[in-house]
């Protein structure tokens, strides 16, 4: 029998340096970018939802690699700013996106381009240092025509706009169809780095935001349309109780719902208090498995009356 060489070729993938940064997916609200991260991640770390503007939070949800750590930035949806709250979101986009490595621009490949990914990609453009790639998302919606209309639109977009596209990149998220290859496309254009973080971090989002974010992900859960946008959520405290046994510990979490007014109160808590009660159980189960310990999750509503236009409001909620 012949023996195998198992000597290892000296591939690229030897010599090549490790490269560590920062890339943030950007996007109209619903574009998938949430799920991207999640999906690429591999673990529940930002919160999705089928209504728009859900992330308020710049989580960072960290894919490891032998020879690259990828670090994703997910920010809130760019959008026309109708209150305070809006245009402090909107600053947190643009400082990101000049602040990362490589923009990740999602455009859903079930919707045409619309006056809201241009007002995005006119401003992508004003960012000229930061390479930025178009990743056309939930692809699992169209057939293969609409698609590849699709890569043209956005192709002659960048054309037009003056944005160079460093890819142009399918993926469906949900279909597990090209997430790996989005990756692979995001690292090379991160700088030669040493890892940044510990190997196994997913996430450095302070786990009382996190927590927080769940609470809030279960609370938006069935609520009419005009509310999402008027729910925050703060977690007061996070204490392990006292005097438990060793072998059987529990977190006591105290957390506020913060709405707008007292007319809302009815819709939070529902009849005899049944939705606060599920929104409590459900956001305990995702708390639980995000923590790894049993909890006691102690939820109370308030109204902070106007919050999204008040700044100081906005800054006790962590704007
Ligand atoms: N079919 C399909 N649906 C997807 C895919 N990716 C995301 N979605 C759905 O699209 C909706 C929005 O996804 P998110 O990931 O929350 O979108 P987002 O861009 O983070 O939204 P904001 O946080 O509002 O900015 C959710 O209902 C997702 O389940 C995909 O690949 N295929």
């Amino acid at each position: 029998m012949t023996p195998m060489s198992v000597r290892t070729p000296d591939t690229d993938e030897n010599t090549a340096p490790h490269r560590a940064g920062f890339a943030c997916f950007v996007g109209r609200p619903n574009a998938g970018k949430s799920t991207l991260t999640n999906a690429l991640v591999g673990q529940k770390v930002a919160i999705t939802s089928n209504r728009p503007q859900t992330t308020r939070h710049t989580v960072r949800g960290i894919v490891h690699r032998p020879d690259a750590q990828l670090i994703l930035v997910d920010t809130p949806g760019l959008h026309k700013p109708r209150t305070l709250l809006g245009e402090r979101l909107n600053d947190i986009v643009r400082t990101t996106w000049a602040e990362v490595d490589v923009i990740g621009f999602c455009l859903p490949a079930d919707q045409k381009l619309g006056p809201g990914d241009r007002f995005i990609a006119k401003e992508l453009a004003e960012i000229r240092k930061t390479p930025k790639v178009a990743i056309v998302t939930k692809t699992d919606l169209v057939d293969s025509k609409t698609l590849a209309e699709q890569l043209i639109a956005i192709d002659q977009l960048g054309r037009e706009l003056g944005i160079e596209w460093a890819e142009i990149v399918p993926v469906s998220a949900v279909g597990d169809k090209q997430v790996q290859l989005v990756a692979d496309l995001l690292i090379p254009l991160l700088p030669e780095s040493p890892p940044l973080y510990p190997e196994g971090d997913l996430t450095d989002e302070p786990e009382m935001v996190m927590v927080a974010e769940l609470i809030r992900e279960a609370a938006l859960e069935g609520v009419r349309d005009e509310l999402p946008h008027s729910i925050a959520v703060v977690v007061e405290e996070m204490l392990p109780r006292e005097n438990r046994p060793a072998d059987r510990p529990l977190l006591d979490i105290h957390a506020n719902v913060y709405i707008e007014r007292p007319s809302q109160k009815g819709i939070i808590i529902g009849p005899k208090g049944s939705r606060l009660k599920e929104v409590g159980m459900k956001s305990r189960k995702h708390i639980e498995a995000l923590l790894g310990t049993p909890v006691f999750l102690d939820l109370h509503v308030k109204v902070a009356k106007d919050w999204q236009r008040d700044p100081k409001q906005l800054r006790k909620l962590g704007f």
